[in-house]
């Protein structure tokens, strides 16, 4: 293993309920010198589109291009995952530049957060963003047969006791709420090991 965090935020949510802006606001809160953002799904499809030949940054974004490719993309994962189910989740902690803070921002089944427990037991907290139907449609999310019911999106809607929910329907005042707290976590933790 090649770098201790001092503290692990695995968060996972349906799709469009706020994952990657709620991981920004946490970054933001506790500060940028002190976190690093980790998507799981980075080292995938860097991988997915070398194997395949495609454009890796269009993949990362939240264009069209991406959505064309995300079935047969979930099915690769899946494979390699078979293979090795903490594959993605070493990739993409492995980076030497990662800070004290790792907000992990995209777990998706249980093997990532197993991988999580297992390895930084007493440093992971699991986060659930929590967002209604109708509010994630108005961010954009429209319900695809093959993504929405495959285990890459409803992996952890179930059996997983999650530290902190946030709840992310629009109300900024309780979003805010949510977020102090955890901000709160790793400032305490931060004071003990200084
Ligand atoms: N509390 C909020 N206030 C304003 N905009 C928000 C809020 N939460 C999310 N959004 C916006 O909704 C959109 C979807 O949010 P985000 O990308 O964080 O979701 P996600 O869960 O990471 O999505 P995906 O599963 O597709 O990766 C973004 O444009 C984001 O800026």
């Amino acid at each position: 293993m090649d770098k201790i965090p001092e503290k692990v935020f695995v968060i996972s949510g349906k799709r469009k309920s706020g994952k990657d802006y709620v991981a920004s606001l946490m970054c933001n809160r506790i500060g940028k010198h002190l976190c690093s953002s980790v998507q799981l799904s980075g080292p995938l499809k860097k991988q997915y589109a070398e194997d395949h030949n495609l454009n890796f940054e269009k993949l990362m974004d939240s264009s069209e291009y991406k959505e064309k490719f995300r079935i047969d993309m979930i099915k690769w994962g899946e494979d390699k995952r078979t293979e090795d189910p903490g594959f993605f989740c070493r990739l993409a902690t492995s980076k030497a530049d990662l800070k004290k803070i790792w907000i992990i921002t995209d777990a998706r089944r249980k093997t990532d957060v197993d991988y999580f427990k297992e390895n930084y037991n007493d440093r992971t907290l699991t986060v659930r963003v929590c967002a209604k139907e109708s509010i994630r449609k108005s961010r954009g999310f429209t319900f695809t047969l093959g993504v929405d019911d495959a285990e890459s999106e409803c992996g952890l809607d179930e059996g997983i006791h999650w530290d902190y929910l946030i709840h992310n329907n629009g109300d900024q005042d309780l979003l805010d709420k949510d977020i102090n707290h955890l901000v709160t976590i790793v400032q305490e933790k931060l004071c003990d090991v200084t």
